[in-house]
């Protein structure tokens, strides 16, 4: 599991391309036939990435984490965003088609992810997070999320963003996650763009074509940065940094917070005036 120590405000106008992208940008998380994971100190976020083809794949040992399990002391998100497939806890299988997500709550032992069809994988994008009590697994198809349309279409930023695991839906310990999606020629997310001081958040940005790119801003109000993001790449926003962004083409992303609360409207909004 790759480590990433995240930085500080005050870091950001020394970094260089490179630097920001090693601490902000998760890269590769999606390869087939494989199980990544990468571990953030920012809110202890783990993000991993599993695209079973053939066989299945596992995970659930917890000795990089100094816990007997991985989900010890953790719950998870597990969002299917590729071909229908099937997620088994200790024994108990849930079938997950495109855009369902899985909560797992704390004291699983192993999870298996599994393709119906090696040729249309499954995409398994898990987020997880510590946690202090026991929840149950539960499955949230995507018609079972609660929807908010947000947006105008003559500002280019009309979206339909789905609340999965959320208190409305699905109780959680602290996790939060849901899927945002473009309304066809839409390019602007999370506008106006925002702080949550209590909350970090990753970003998984897919269903893009390989040659598009989504520009996300990020970075404190008065000196912001941007991250060239392809598809299956995951943004780390600390609760200090701004988020928003805008695509080339078509594009949907997968939300995940965690912190103090899952207070989703505890938020500050930044004037557009404002940045720099
Ligand atoms: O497009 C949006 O607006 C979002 O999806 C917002 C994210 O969910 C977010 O930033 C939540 O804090
Ligand atoms: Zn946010």
């Amino acid at each position: 599991m790759r480590t990433i120590y995240g930085a500080a405000p005050g870091d950001i106008p020394s970094f260089d391309t490179a630097r920001l992208r090693a601490e902000f940008l998760v890269e590769g998380l999606f390869r087939n036939g494989e199980l990544n994971f990468v571990y953030t100190h920012i809110d202890r976020m783990i993000l991993g990435g599993g695209c079973p083809t053939e066989k299945p794949l596992s995970f659930g040992d917890g000795s990089e984490l100094g816990t007997e399990y991985f989900l010890s002391a953790r719950e998870a998100g597990i969002a299917n965003l590729g071909g229908s497939g099937r997620v088994t806890i200790d024994g108990e299988t849930f079938a997950l088609d495109n855009r369902d997500v899985l909560y797992v709550g704390r004291g699983g032992k192993k999870i298996t992810l599994e393709s119906d069809d090696a040729s249309r994988p499954a995409l398994f994008y898990i987020n997880s997070v510590p946690a202090g009590a026991d929840i149950p697994n539960r499955l949230v198809k995507r018609q079972e999320s609660k929807p908010l349309d947000l947006g105008e279409e003559r500002r280019a930023n009309k979206r339909t963003l789905r609340m999965y695991i959320h208190p409305e839906v699905t109780p959680s310990c602290l996790l939060l996650m849901g899927i945002t999606d473009l309304a066809p020629g839409n390019i602007w997310n999370t506008m106006p763009p925002h702080l949550h001081e209590r909350r970090m958040e990753a970003y998984l940005y897919f269903d893009m074509a390989d040659e598009d790119r989504v520009v996300h801003l990020m970075g404190r109000p008065a000196e912001t940065r941007h991250l060239m993001v392809g598809n299956c790449d995951a943004v780390l926003s600390p609760a200090w940094s701004i988020h928003m962004g805008a695509g080339t083409g078509p594009y949907a992303f997968v939300w995940g917070m965690t912190g103090e609360n899952q207070a989703y409207n505890d938020f500050q909004p930044v004037p557009l005036a404002t940045l720099k």
